[in-house]
């Protein structure tokens, strides 16, 4: 069997901001090889730099040192889709048109447009809403939207920013099932924050936990539940206890330093 192939090369990469009063160092040193086709999860501290890796990523934001390779067997820069925390469908825009919305700005031919964004929006249980505006959806729906949109685009590389930390936890449990399905019949390859742990364990193959600010790699776990998965199930396995316990008496040596900064 060939080598899974790597698809995003972080090479000791740090992220200084610098304002007129002052400077801070958001990360520090990150060096990490997220494989092709893989769902890699990142947890750490709230302020510790985690958007700002995935904005690096995303070359929404760049370095003070270190690079980011991105490799792509059709060479040049793969396409890059981000999902927010905060639902960023358009809102002068139907369900329709927003998740058309990158097919369009490709240019993509208007038969194969409507047939990928028709398919998406079953994929996503949107069916029967293609004409209401975001205003007229609910926050998981408006969620949908977004992720279809992002699948619907056929990214090489999806960066996802907290994308159901303002979904009530039922919506938020549903919603973690169906990116999982989405993903393990599509393998994009995935960096996807999150403060949950238990979020990460149950979609990630590997966890990477940061330190507080500024965030440096502390440990990467490798999480080898079979696939496809339920979460339900997941939740329950002995297994999955032992490395929540494990991720979080790291993650907790790291939670009051930051609140001593902050106090
Ligand atoms: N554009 C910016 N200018 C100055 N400082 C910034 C900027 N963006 C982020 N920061 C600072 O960098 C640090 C890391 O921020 P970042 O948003 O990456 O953390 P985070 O881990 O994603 O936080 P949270 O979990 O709370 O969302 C914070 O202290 C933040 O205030």
């Amino acid at each position: 069997m060939s080598e899974p192939r790597v698809s995003i090369e972080v090479k000791h990469v740090s992220k200084r901001f610098k304002s007129r009063q002052q400077e801070m160092e958001a990360i520090t040193d990150i060096s990490v090889n997220v494989m092709a086709g893989e769902f890699f999860c990142v947890v750490g501290p709230s302020g510790c730099g985690k958007t700002t890796l995935l904005r690096i990523l995303a070359g929404l934001e760049t370095q003070t040192a270190g690079e980011i390779v991105l490799h792509w067997q059709e060479g040049g820069r793969p396409l890059t889709t981000m999902v927010f925390q905060e639902p960023s469908a358009f809102p002068w825009m139907t369900v329709q048109q927003n998740v058309e919305y990158g097919l369009k700005l490709r240019k993509v031919p208007k038969s194969e447009r409507q047939a990928t964004t028709r398919h998406w929006i079953k994929k996503v249980g949107l069916e029967g809403f293609e004409h209401h505006y975001p205003s007229q959806l609910s926050g998981g729906m408006k969620q949908r939207v977004a992720i279809a949109r992002a699948f619907a685009n056929d990214p090489e590389i999806l960066l996802m920013d907290e994308p159901f930390a303002n979904l009530d936890e039922q919506t938020k449990l549903i919603m973690q099932q169906e990116l999982i399905e989405l993903w393990e019949a599509n393998r994009k390859t995935v960096v996807f924050i999150t403060h949950s742990i238990d979020e990460a364990i149950v979609l990630a193959d590997r966890v990477m936990v940061l330190t507080a600010r500024p965030g440096r790699i502390k440990q990467i776990f490798s999480v080898d539940f079979p696939r496809p998965r339920q979460i339900a199930e997941l939740r329950s396995h002995p297994k999955f206890a032992a490395l929540f316990s494990q991720i979080w008496t790291l993650l907790r040596t790291e939670v009051p330093q930051k609140r001593e900064e902050v106090l």
